[in-house]
């Protein structure tokens, strides 16, 4: 097996007197759809936390193409190309559509400060192409016929969609989804599951997601990690892990 892209090892994460992330390893391949589940409070949302550049680590190590990112602050961690979602949507509710679009490219429009302010062609280049694409990533999305509507006043499960817009819009090599189909309708929940696919298909993004509805992950991805009390408790394949009588006791016999 190559190099893993992302790598988690002996990754532990105190609040006072409560281990919430005990001894969680596992890597990332390249391209990979990668599932993290578990009973309420098991620390998956701790997990993403740590790797997100949220909270640093009481132990462990993140590598991300062999570099240690624990620790880096979110931001940092981000120009690293390892962006996330919410369980509850963050968006500039306040902003258009097409506005949350072009203030995730900041970081990418290559005119800087002083050309913005004398309006060079440079800037004005840099942003029309800012513009561009974000109006192929709200075709993408299905969402061009609300570009210009208050992001806070969509549907939820366009507020969903725009927020993954918004994080692919930077061009991550891991993509990380925090409960994706919470608050979907079914319909919904079938469209999450092929943009999934389709974004690592066509987008060569990494996945890494956290999800509590079954159908979707068993049907998208590839390996699931399974915790329990902040442990690790199985890894495997979708198949090996519904079988797995741990798992079944722990989480699934829960359902
Ligand atoms: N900032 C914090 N300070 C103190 N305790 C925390 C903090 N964040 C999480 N915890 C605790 O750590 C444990 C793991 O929580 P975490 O949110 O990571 O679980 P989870 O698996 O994501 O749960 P859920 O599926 O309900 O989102 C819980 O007992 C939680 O109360």
């Amino acid at each position: 097996m190559s190099t893993p892209l992302l790598d988690i090892s002996q990754l532990s994460m105190r609040f006072g007197g409560l281990l919430a992330v005990d001894g969680v390893e596992f890597s990332l391949q390249s391209g990979e759809i990668f599932a993290i589940i578990g009973p309420n409070g098991a620390g998956k949302t701790t997990v993403f936390n740590c790797i997100s550049g949220f909270y640093k680590p009481s132990t462990g190590r993140i590598a991300l193409e062999g570099r240690d990112i624990a620790g880096l602050g979110s931001h940092t961690v981000a120009t690293h190309g390892l962006v996330r979602t919410f369980q509850n949507v963050r968006l500039f509710k306040n902003m258009t559509v097409l506005e949350n679009l072009l203030v995730a490219q900041h970081r990418h429009v290559r005119a800087g400060f002083l050309a913005g302010l004398f309006n060079t062609a440079a800037y004005r280049r840099s942003e029309q192409e800012a513009i561009d694409q974000a109006v192929q990533w709200l075709d993408h999305m299905g969402l061009r016929e609300f570009a210009n509507r208050e992001a806070g006043n969509l549907a939820y499960g366009h507020q969903r969609r725009l927020e993954i817009a918004r994080c692919m819009i930077t061009r991550p090599r891991v993509l990380m989804l925090d409960e994706p189909a919470a608050g979907l309708n079914p319909q919904e929940k079938k469209d999450l599951q092929g943009l999934i696919q389709q974004l690592r298909d066509q987008h060569q993004v990494t996945v890494l997601l956290i999800e509590h509805d079954m159908s979707l992950v068993m049907g998208v991805s590839e390996r699931i990690l399974v915790m329990e009390y902040g442990k690790p408790i199985a890894l495997g394949t979708p198949e090996a892990i519904r079988n797995d009588a741990r798992v079944i006791k722990a989480y699934l016999g829960e359902e």
